[in-house]
């Protein structure tokens, strides 16, 4: 009999992609009954160390908490790991800093989580499903999405292997391979955007006294207009710096002298932080790696394969939401087993008519955000609409959510999120023009 209740047979799932969203995804069916196979590309993250080339560590907030917990793990990552960061901490030029916290009356906060530890943690649980079958070194290269068959090479000893499934889900990320295959379908929409950033990661070490060399509960920004810089805190006391620069402007500080010169231009104060020879050593160590959106839809073939996660809505990261976003796909795919008692096809269907207004809704704000950053962050009028936004929230706080909120701390679908700023944005628009109003009546009176 299924975890539900139900003594239907269990389905037979192939998952494609053992990151954070397919051994995510494992545990949701493995705790419904069915029969898991998780095919990873890479060798078992647990015996390897950190791959270069993608974030070190994310920010965790609550549709990723949320999908955690339903899998019983939220508190080991709240309690045992995640670093919490009650707001952002922002660098000036001159180096002096400010905080404004994210929302002080409720002491809300995003956690910063190692990769490697999380998705560590979901492959070791699904170590306690006898349900949960893990392949490592299985590489996707061909797929039959219709017929519900796939072709595997192990990487490791070079054979071929081809399995035969009931639902095949595609949880292998922006470069998804299930996802080319489904584009052979018909009617099937696609997209994708590279931008002009790429990104690199430099550490800033902990002290001589093992302890953080800044205060550690905060998202640390360095908004510089183009240039973008981010810390992000981890447990040993250290801290993830991600450079965020159009490839053109990395490709010119090709020397170190040029490198220094820029440090000391736009992030004077994170030289002595980072230490110039690491600095040097880190930047030419690696390469900027780039950054793609995907937009596209329907996620499913059929009642016989799925895309989840950034296989099905790959985001920039200037909103910290691709990892909750996928996270919040599982969550949504469970309630629609429950709703469904398990017919795929119905479940299929509904998940890929209702998420997809939702998944775009995130790509344009995180992409939005990345212009507004860049653009808007100098100037007043941006700071004075936060301001606004801040006191609104405090006189109205459950009418008036501000957008950064929304998304960050509710669990409100994303489309609902943008909706709401529309509606801000007229009343804001409002109070202007009849403060404008005001003040020429007085000035006539
Ligand atoms: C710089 C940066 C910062 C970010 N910061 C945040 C943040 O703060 N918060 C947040 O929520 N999100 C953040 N993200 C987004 C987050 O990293 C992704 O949304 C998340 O990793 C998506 O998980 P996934 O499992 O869908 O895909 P992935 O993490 O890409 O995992 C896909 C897996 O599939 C495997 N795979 C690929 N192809 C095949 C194949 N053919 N066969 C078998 N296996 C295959 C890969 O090896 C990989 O293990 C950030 C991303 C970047 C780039
Ligand atoms: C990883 C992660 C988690 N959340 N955020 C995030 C995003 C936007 C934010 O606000 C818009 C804004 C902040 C600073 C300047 C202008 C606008 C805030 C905030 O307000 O704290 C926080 C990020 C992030 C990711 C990349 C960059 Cl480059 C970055 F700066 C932050």
């Amino acid at each position: 009999t299924l975890q539900n209740g139900h003594s239907k047979k269990p389905l037979d799932v192939a998952i494609v992609g053992g990151g954070l969203v397919g051994s995510l995804e494992a545990l949701y069916l493995a705790k419904r009954g069915h029969r898991v196979r998780l095919y990873e590309y890479r060798e078992d993250i647990r015996k390897t160390p950190q791959a270069r080339g993608r974030s070190i560590n994310l920010a965790l907030s609550i549709r990723g908490r949320r999908a955690l917990k339903d899998v019983g793990l939220e508190a080991h990552m709240i309690e045992q790991h995640g670093i919490p960061m009650v707001g952002r901490m922002i660098h000036r030029l001159d180096g002096s800093t400010y905080d404004i916290p994210y929302d002080a009356r409720t002491n809300q906060c995003i956690y910063s989580v190692g990769r490697n530890y999380l998705n560590s943690l979901l492959l070791k649980e699904s170590e306690n499903y006898h349900n949960v079958e893990r392949s490592f070194n299985h590489k996707l290269i061909e797929a039959n999405l219709k017929k519900g068959s796939l072709t595997f090479l192990n990487t490791a000893t070079k054979e071929e292997v081809n399995i035969n499934a009931d639902l095949i889900i595609g949880a292998d990320g922006a470069f998804s391979a299930v996802r080319k295959a489904m584009m052979k379908q018909p009617l099937f929409d696609y997209s994708q955007k590279y931008i002009e950033h790429g990104y690199l990661e430099l550490c800033i070490p902990a002290d001589e006294s093992g302890g953080f060399q800044m205060p550690a509960s905060y998202l640390h920004i360095w908004p510089r207009g183009t240039f973008m810089m981010i810390a992000l805190p981890n447990q040993d006391c250290s801290w993830t710096v991600t450079l965020f620069m159009p490839f053109e402007n990395f490709k010119e500080l090709d020397t170190e002298e040029k490198l220094i010169d820029f440090f000391e231009k736009y992030f004077p104060d994170s030289i002595p932080l980072i230490g110039r020879k690491r600095l040097i050593e880190d930047f030419f160590s690696g390469s900027p790696s780039p950054l793609v959106a995907v937009k596209c839809r329907p996620y499913n073939v059929d009642d016989k394969a799925l895309i989840i996660g950034d296989a099905a809505h790959a985001v920039v990261p200037f909103y910290g939401q691709g990892m909750n976003a996928g996270f919040e796909d599982c969550t949504l795919l469970d309630q629609l087993f429950q709703k469904y008692n398990d017919n795929l096809a119905d479940i299929l269907t509904e998940f890929s008519s209702s998420r997809w207004r939702d998944t775009y809704a995130i790509s344009d704000l995180a992409m939005y955000n990345y212009i507004e950053m860049r653009d808007l962050v100098t100037r007043p009028s941006y700071r004075l609409r936060k301001a606004f936004d801040d006191l609104m929230f405090w006189i109205f706080p459950n009418l008036w959510v501000p957008l950064y909120n929304s998304v960050t701390f509710t669990t409100m679908p994303y489309s609902q999120c943008v909706e709401n700023r529309r509606w801000q944005n007229k009343v804001l628009f409002s109070i202007i023009i009849l403060m404008v109003f005001i003040m020429i009546f007085c000035a006539f009176k």
